[in-house]
């Protein structure tokens, strides 16, 4: 039987903005099993972060409940709640906040494998050789240079995938992991992550680019303001998006052959939407029905759709 990793219904996270509470996530449900990939994907600021801080609790949740490795983080003990995030490895978007900066780029990675695993200094080092390696980082002094002062903005980003995956973490949260990357490096970063995938790691990958998402997992789930808009197979959905949003997301990605559409204007887009469907300020089909909540509907087997209109 297919193991779960990861559970979570029903999730709200809201924040305060203005003096007025902004709901982040609004209602959203996701379950993932070991040795799957799934992605999530939406613009800026669709919630992509929130969900996957929220599912270490490291946000707190206003409303429903997240299962990691069969622990509720809500009302786990803190020990626990430190037991199970030792057994996940976190990849932050922004790898400045992720790598101690004082540590050489070596001891960095080394750092987890002497809390987590116990492994004495020497052991870990060589681990943490073996994992920067894997990361393309192989030059001596790199390794033995202070983190602050030796490594650009690509190279801290697989610093901190070395840092995250040298535990091997039963489950890899990777925010954008490519954003700072060159396109050779980005398969490689992609190819790393399906092998621990393969070993039996599970992954929630967020990224603003379906193509991407396609890539590198089997499911995917497209975010806007909080709320799930489609999900099901990530290349069934590249391939026939159904929701205008989806569409919309894919319309902005550049392509050789196609010319760049700018998203639809954000204009009259309210700050805080109560009810009805989010997308509706910007769809070029919007209609009445509309300003009522769409539910998720099944549409082909594994595939929902939240939209009155398909
Ligand atoms: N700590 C916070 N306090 C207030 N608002 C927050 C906080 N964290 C996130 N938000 C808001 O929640 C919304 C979702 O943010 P989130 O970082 O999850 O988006 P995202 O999809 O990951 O975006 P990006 O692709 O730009 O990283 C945004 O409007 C953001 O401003």
């Amino acid at each position: 039987m297919k193991q779960k990793v990861l559970e979570i219904s029903n999730l709200w996270v809201s924040f305060e903005k203005n003096s007025e509470v902004f709901h982040a996530l609004r209602g959203i449900d996701l379950t993932l099993y070991r040795k799957e990939a799934l992605s999530l994907v939406g613009e800026s600021g669709s919630g992509k972060t929130t969900a996957a801080r929220a599912s270490l609790g490291l946000v707190p949740l206003a409303k429903g409940k997240v299962l990691l490795l069969g622990k509720d983080i809500q009302h786990c003990s803190r020990k626990e709640l430190i037991e199970t995030r030792q057994r996940c490895g976190y990849i932050s978007q922004n790898p400045y906040d992720s790598i101690p900066p004082t540590l050489t780029t070596l001891d960095a990675v080394a750092e987890p494998l002497v809390i987590c695993k116990r492994m004495n200094k020497k052991e870990a080092r060589e681990k943490a050789k073996e994992m920067l390696s894997l990361c393309g980082i192989t030059d001596e002094v790199i390794l033995n240079g202070r983190v602050r002062f030796s490594l650009s903005g690509g190279q801290k980003q697989r610093v901190a995938l070395a840092r995250a995956l040298a535990t091997d973490p039963e489950v890899i949260f990777a925010d954008e992991p490519t954003s700072m990357q060159d396109a050779s490096n980005r398969g490689d970063i992609l190819d790393v992550l399906q092998r621990y995938v393969k070993k039996g790691s599970a992954l929630v990958l967020t990224t603003h680019d379906l193509y991407l998402a396609a890539a590198a997992t089997e499911r995917c789930i497209i975010l806007f303001h909080g709320r799930v808009m489609e999900t099901g197979p990530s290349k069934a959905i590249l391939k026939t998006p159904l929701h205008f949003y989806t569409k919309a997301l894919l319309d902005a990605l550049p392509g050789l052959d196609k010319k760049i559409k700018r998203p639809p204007l954000k204009q009259g887009e309210p700050n805080i939407i109560v009810s009805g469907c989010p997308f509706l300020a910007r769809c070029p089909e919007g209609r009445k029905k509309c300003q009522e909540t769409p539910p998720l509907r099944e549409v082909a087997p594994g595939h929902f759709v939240a939209c009155w209109l398909i």
